[in-house]
């Protein structure tokens, strides 16, 4: 889990342009394998040996210019919640405006590291320019150019020296979030799942990291359930304002071992409940599926759910290993099922497996259907071994590992998840030198 920093200001002033900057130079590494197309305004980072995930809030603002200042308070707001610490973002070209000042007004009252931007400090005279901003009343400022880099080490520095501590998971209980589009039955599943009385028990108002996971037993499992405290609270906002939903995905899924994916069957798996399955598999986490509504389906056939099913996978490939349960909230069918099923995919991504086994296993395979050759280079796997992280990784040791291509690294994983249940859990493979 890492801290999570939003980007805040309004359009225009570069937060795409810093956003990208920060995200691509590790995505370069990272994501290109995966094949999985980036989110564009979600991503991660790091410096200085800290990681943390990146939100730009100004993507998500839609709609007329009225309705840009509103929103970008609510965004403003949701920011102030949700992330670890915020840059505020402004424009040295057109100076300081009175969207930046409430903006600023906002960000005055707030007990979290904010650090002030000013974008586009291309040159010396744009530095002088910039001291104008001291008059929004944040304190220091850090004058930057997202295009050329310059001052953007020196925002860093400050950024990760204010980041809070990683803090050790003392507790073995699995962290369950329920997590999906505004409306698909989030707080009704939670309720049903939890009854009435436990939903306003304990949670302390404020949001402080320690309070994210609240502690059940229910059905015979112990779990913590992340970030119920959030569906609670969202009288406050709008409820069709998809940002918030974003958001609250983000930092919910972030705390979590397994993220129960719930949307409304009416309405389909889209590209919203996708772009939240994403996130979940970005960052290693477990996952069901939970179409809910299911009892608003009519002419239910048998191949109905067949459909569906096929449906989903297809918007989910190459990850399509994922259990997918048909769910009523309203009418309790196979809610158990769910807590069941989650409760698995969190042993799943828990599983250890031993070397001399996994190689029992999978040397066999490898020997049948060897890498093929590349470059008229013959690879040859040695022998793998699981790594020791929170989530499956596993490194096959080969003389050649840069020529082995990513449809043989598919090929091994899916024999991982053919001979050892890794439902629900994204597996990664690396090949190493040796
Ligand atoms: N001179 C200069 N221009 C910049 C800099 N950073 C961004 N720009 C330009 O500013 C314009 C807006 O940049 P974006 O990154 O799209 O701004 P944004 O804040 O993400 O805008 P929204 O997506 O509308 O919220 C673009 O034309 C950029 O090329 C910079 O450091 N210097
Ligand atoms: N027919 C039917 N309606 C359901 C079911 N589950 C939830 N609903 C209804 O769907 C609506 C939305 O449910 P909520 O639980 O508020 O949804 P949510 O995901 O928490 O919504 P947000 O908090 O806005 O993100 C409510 O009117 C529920 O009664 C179900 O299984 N079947």
């Amino acid at each position: 889990m890492s801290a999570i920093v939003a980007i805040v200001g309004r359009p225009n002033v570069g937060k795409s342009t810093f956003f990208n900057r920060l995200i691509q130079r590790r995505e370069a590494i990272v994501d290109a394998a995966s094949g999985v197309t980036r989110d564009r305004h979600y991503g991660k980072s790091d410096w200085n040996g800290k990681d943390f995930s990146l939100i730009d809030t100004g993507g998500y603002v839609v709609g007329s210019d009225d309705v840009f200042e509103k929103e970008i308070d609510k965004q403003v707001e949701l920011a102030i919640e949700e992330a670890d610490a915020i840059i505020f973002m402004v424009d040295v070209e057109t100076g300081v405006t009175g969207m930046d000042e409430d903006v600023a007004k906002l960000l005055r009252r707030v007990d979290k590291p904010v650090l002030l931007a000013i974008n586009k400090v291309d040159n010396a005279k744009r530095a002088a320019d910039a001291v104008e901003f001291y008059a929004l009343g944040l304190g220091e400022y850090y004058g930057i150019s997202s295009i050329n880099g310059s001052g953007t080490g020196e925002l860093l520095d400050a950024l990760v020296e204010v980041l809070p501590e990683k803090k050790a998971d003392d507790s073995e209980l699995p962290r369950f979030a329920v997590v999906g589009r505004p409306n698909a039955g989030k707080s009704s599943f939670i309720n049903a799942l939890l009854g009435q009385e436990r939903y306003i028990v304990t949670d302390i108002a404020g949001t402080t990291r320690d309070s994210m996971d609240t502690k059940y037993n229910r059905f015979g499992f112990e779990f913590n359930l992340v970030d119920t405290a959030g569906i609670r609270r969202k009288a406050k906002v709008k409820e069709d304002l998809e940002f918030y939903s974003v958001m609250r995905s983000v930092r919910a899924i972030e705390h979590s071992d397994v993220c129960l994916i719930l949307f409304d069957a009416t309405r389909g798996f889209d590209g919203q409940v996708a772009n939240i399955f994403w996130l979940a598999q970005r960052n290693n986490k477990g996952v069901v599926i939970l179409v809910n509504k299911w009892d608003l389906v009519e002419n239910k056939e048998t191949n109905t759910l067949k459909q569906y099913t096929q449906d989903i996978k297809q918007s989910i490939e190459p990850f399509v290993d994922v259990p997918i349960i048909f769910i009523s909230v309203l009418t309790k069918q196979r809610i158990y099922k769910a807590l069941e099923t989650a409760v698995e995919v969190y042993k799943n991504r828990s599983k250890k497996i031993k070397t001399r086994k996994l190689n029992d296993v999978m040397l066999p395979i490898i020997q049948h259907t060897p890498p093929p050759a590349y470059k008229d280079k013959y690879v040859k796997i040695k022998y793998v071994t699981q790594l020791p992280t929170p989530y499956p990784q596993f490194a096959f040791f080969c003389n050649l590992p840069q020529y082995v291509r990513e449809p043989y690294k598919r090929f091994l994983e899916n024999k991982l998840r053919e001979n050892f249940d890794f439902s629900g859990v994204p597996v990664t493979v690396f090949m190493r030198k040796k």
